[in-house]
C-alpha cells in the first residue's frame, strides 16, 4: 500500500522527541494530511462493525514524559478487537514468563490472514505466534485462573491498567461476534484437537470475545502504547502493568507479526512496533519515547486501517521515530539529504 509519504524527510531517530509544540503541531499534521482520503473498506464480517462511520478518524500521541497530544475524533470510542492481543500477550506473559509463552504459542509471522484455518494444519497444530486468532485463543487459554471468569477478571483488570482507566464491553458488538464466530469456535477446537488449548475452547472463545469488544479511543490506545515504550509504567498513572522485560519480548512480537501478513511492508516504511484491528484501531509503539493511537475504520485487505497507516508513517518519519533510522545515520557519519528533515 502506498502510505503517502514519499515527500515526507526522515529526521533521524535520535535519544529523545523533537520539543511538545512540534510534536503537536506534526499530530495535527497527520491528520490533516489523511482526513479527506476515503480508501479502504469498513469491516462487516462481524455485523455490528458494518455501522461504523467511515468518516471517523483521531489521532493520538502520549509521550513517556506524560505530554499528550490529540486531533480529530480522538476521543470516540470503538472496539479494541485484535489490539487487545498485544495487551493480553503482555500480561500473560508477566504471569507465566518467557519460555512457556514462547514455546505454547511461538512468535513466527504466519504469512496468512490473522483467522487462517489452514495456517494451523500447516503447522502441526502450533498456533504460530499471539497476534493471529489462533496464537489469541492460545494465549487467552493461558490466562491464570481456573474459570472463564477469573481469566476475564485478570484481562479486564490489566487492560484497564494500561489504559488508565476502567475499560467497558460494547455488548452490541459482544453479542454481534458471538452471534457470527464459527471460524474462530473451529480454530479453537482445531487448537483442541492437537492438544494445543487448555480447558474449554468454546469458554476460552467466549473470554477472547469479550476482550475483542472491550470499548476504548485513539487516545486510550496511546497511553496503553506508551507504557510499553516506557518499560511497563504507565505513564500517565504512574503504575507498574508488567515489567521491563515483557514489554521488550512485547514489541519484537508487534514488530514480526503486528499487521498479520502485512508486517513486513509495515516494519519496512514505518519501522516500529504496531499491532492493528478491525474496527479501524492501530497503536503503535516507539520504545522509550511515546505510544500513538490512530482510528480510522476504513481497513486495507488484511484488515488494518487505511488512514491509520498513513498517518502513522507521517508521524514516524517527521518525529524521528524509525528505530533504524538511527544506525543508518550514524554510520553514514553524516546525515544523507532525506535523513536532514
Ligand atoms: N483482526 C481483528 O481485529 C479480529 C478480531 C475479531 N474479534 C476476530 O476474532 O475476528
Amino acid at each position: 500500500m502506498d502510505l503517502g509519504v514519499h515527500d515526507v524527510a526522515q529526521r533521524a531517530s535520535t535519544g529523545a522527541l523533537p520539543g511538545r509544540d512540534d510534536v503537536e503541531s506534526l499530530v495535527l499534521a497527520a491528520h490533516d494530511r489523511e482526513r479527506d482520503l476515503r480508501d479502504g473498506e469498513v469491516a462487516d464480517y462481524i455485523p455490528e462493525l458494518a455501522t461504523a462511520d467511515p468518516s471517523l478518524f483521531g489521532v493520538a500521541v502520549v509521550e513517556v514524559d506524560g505530554g499528550t497530544h490529540d486531533a480529530g475524533d480522538s476521543r470516540h470510542r470503538f472496539t479494541i478487537q485484535s489490539i487487545s492481543k498485544a495487551f493480553v500477550y503482555a500480561l500473560v506473559c508477566a504471569a507465566l514468563g518467557h519460555e512457556e509463552v514462547l514455546e505454547r504459542v511461538g512468535v513466527n509471522n504466519t504469512g496468512l490472514p490473522f483467522n487462517s484455518v489452514i495456517a494451523v494444519e500447516l503447522n502441526e497444530g502450533h498456533p504460530m505466534n499471539p497476534m493471529v486468532n489462533a496464537g489469541a485463543l492460545a494465549t487467552t487459554a493461558l490466562a491464570p485462573g481456573g474459570d472463564p471468569e477469573t481469566k476475564w477478571a485478570f484481562i479486564v483488570d490489566g487492560l484497564s491498567a494500561f489504559a488508565g482507566r476502567p475499560l467497558e464491553v460494547d455488548g452490541l458488538v459482544y453479542a454481534s461476534e458471538s452471534a457470527t464466530n464459527q471460524r474462530n469456535k473451529a480454530i479453537a477446537r482445531l487448537l483442541e484437537s492437537y492438544g494445543r488449548i487448555e480447558g474449554n475452547p468454546l469458554n476460552v472463545v467466549d473470554v477472547y470475545t469479550r476482550q475483542c469488544a472491550l470499548l476504548v479511543d485513539a487516545h486510550d490506545l496511546a497511553v496503553m502504547g506508551a507504557t510499553l515504550a516506557d518499560g511497563g509504567v504507565n505513564p500517565v498513572t504512574g503504575e507498574r502493568v508488567v515489567p521491563a522485560d515483557v514489554c521488550r519480548d512485547t514489541l519484537a512480537v508487534l514488530a514480526a507479526t503486528g499487521l498479520y501478513e502485512r508486517s513486513g511492508e509495515w516494519l519496512f516504511e514505518i519501522g516500529l512496533p504496531g499491532k492493528s484491528g478491525v474496527s479501524g484501531g492501530i497503536v503503535t509503539v516507539s520504545p522509550g519515547k511515546a505510544g500513538i493511537g490512530t482510528f480510522s475504520p476504513p481497513l486495507d485487505p488484511a484488515g488494518n486501517s487505511v488512514r491509520g497507516q498513513r498517518a502513522t508513517a507521517f508521524l514516524s518519519r517527521s518525529l524521528g521515530l524509525n528505530v533504524f533510522a538511527s544506525a543508518a545515520h550514524r554510520s553514514a557519519g553524516r546525515g544523507t539529504e532525506r535523513d536532514q528533515a
